[in-house]
């Protein structure tokens, strides 16, 4: 096992890497930007190495003033939170050069999954179901105006270096095709460098369900069963559940086996999480994220395991803690995002918190980097914490998460705690019944 970690990361994914290794007897390396020399992780880890100034590019995404660091201290693992390096290939050759571990996938997995095309075909070859479409790249309008009357309309053409919702085009019909796709071409070149597009039949009020899964790097791998995410704006999440309301455990099982055991037939090795559009009862793969994700915490609470324990003791060798028998759903956990945001825009809003407290109780988790005093950097996202509530079903996780909205107390800042107040009010969000475009087309109407 690892005598000291590097958490190369800020904010409460650094706190909540230190908080696993701590309870494991592990030191802690904390790295810090000049804007970040007073914030918790900092204080909260055993040692500190400020890594550059505020700009990501200078500090958080420089690689060798992080492997420096990890030589300075006698770091002997990184572990990289999500974010910043955490899905960057070349930053994990370059750590495995420097004979340091990265606690998280392999360089290669990395790869294959952040090319979209190659993601897809390795899962289409694994029996995961995908989104009918292209095989691989479509290079030429005629190719893709083929594939659109073949398909069907509508279509969205994305580009494989994209994911998260960038470079994406739909074609509504064939009229539309061209200007998509050319579109999605020149979107790519210009913000990944990269203008291979592939192309996929649209769905149109699909959820949005991921899929929770662990290998041991050594032929084994768990499925921890699904989160719903489709309360999105603008691609970024807002409110996640687990397990989805409109899953059964029937559906459960039989994606979450498929997934398990293609993961474990690549002999993947830490925290994946395998993304699906959800849809008349199907699921249809879209992506697969090789980190760990900003919304873990709510399969922690269903499951009663720590993630982040896990991906440490894979990374030293270990077993994982649990088999899938073990892995049994005890309740229900609701996430929801608290950033220093202005509604009803959604302005970051950095600045001083004059006061802060965090809710507590029974079956509350606050995971979070706020303090009073603190004051909030403009370099780096918005996100202050999350709020995780657990309950015996899901009408105690709403009303406990509606009381725990009650108690936080974060003054100083605006932030986008009302959105949740009134989300709560909504019968959509109430009863489950909801999609990826509930909460876009909502906010038109109601803030
Ligand atoms: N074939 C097909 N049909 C509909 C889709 C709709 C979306 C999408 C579009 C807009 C918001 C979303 C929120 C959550 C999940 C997906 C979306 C989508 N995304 C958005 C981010 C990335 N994960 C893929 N891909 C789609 N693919």
């Amino acid at each position: 096992m690892f005598k000291k970690i590097l958490i190369a990361n800020r904010g409460e994914i650094a706190l909540r890497v230190v908080r696993a290794a701590r309870e494991m007897g592990i030191g802690t390396v904390a790295v810090h930007s000049t804007a970040d020399s007073d914030a918790m992780h900092v204080r909260m880890a055993d040692e500190s190495v400020c890594i550059g100034p505020p700009p990501s590019p200078q500090s958080y995404l420089s690689i060798p003033a992080i492997i420096s660091a990890c030589e300075i201290t006698g770091a002997e693992a990184i572990h990289p939170g999500y974010g910043f390096l955490s899905e960057n290939a070349g930053f994990v050759q370059v750590v495995e050069d420097h004979d340091l571990t990265f606690i998280g996938p392999t360089a290669e997995h990395i790869r294959v999954m952040g090319d979209k095309i190659t993601a897809k075909e390795t899962m289409r070859n694994l029996g995961v179901p995908c989104v009918p479409g292209s095989e691989g790249g479509v290079d030429t309008l005629d190719d893709a105006k083929r594939i659109g009357r073949e398909i069907g309309y509508p279509v969205i053409i994305k580009a494989t270096a994209g994911g998260g919702g960038r470079g994406m085009k739909v074609a509504k019909n064939a009229g539309e095709m061209e200007k998509a796709f050319h579109t999605a071409r020149a979107e790519g070149k210009s913000n990944f460098g990269n203008d291979e597009v592939y192309i996929e039949k649209y769905l149109t009020t699909p959820r949005h369900i991921e899929i929770q899964v662990f290998g041991d790097g050594k032929g084994r791998a768990v499925h921890l069963g699904e989160r719903d995410c489709s309360l999105q704006r603008r691609h970024q999440k807002v409110f996640e559940e687990a397990p989805g309301p409109a899953i059964s455990p029937e559906e459960r099982a039989a994606i979450g086996k498929t997934c398990a055991e293609a993961v474990a037939r690549i002999n993947y090795i830490g925290a994946g999480t395998i993304e699906f559009l959800y849809e008349n009862g199907e699921f249809y793969f879209i992506e697969m994220n090789t980190r760990l994700q900003v919304e873990h915490p709510v399969t922690e609470a269903i499951f009663g395991v720590d993630l982040v324990r896990e991906q440490i003791r894979v990374a030293a060798g270990l077993e994982m803690s649990f088999q899938q028998e073990d892995l049994k759903i005890n309740g229900h956990a609701i996430e929801v995002r608290i950033n220093a945001e202005k509604l009803p825009n959604f302005s970051p809003c950095p600045g001083r918190i004059t006061q802060y407290h965090a809710p507590g109780g029974l079956g509350v988790r606050m995971d979070s980097a706020l303090y009073d005093g603190y004051s909030i950097p403009p370099y780096y996202d918005s996100l202050i914490g999350k709020l995780i509530v657990h309950g015996r079903d899901r009408p105690e996780a709403l009303a406990r998460l509606y009381r725990a909205l009650g108690e936080l107390i974060v003054d100083g800042v605006d932030t986008t705690v009302p959105l949740f107040h009134a989300l709560l009010a909504e019968d959509a969000v109430l009863s489950g019944a909801y999609n990826i475009h509930w909460l876009e087309h909502w906010l038109e109407t109601n803030l």
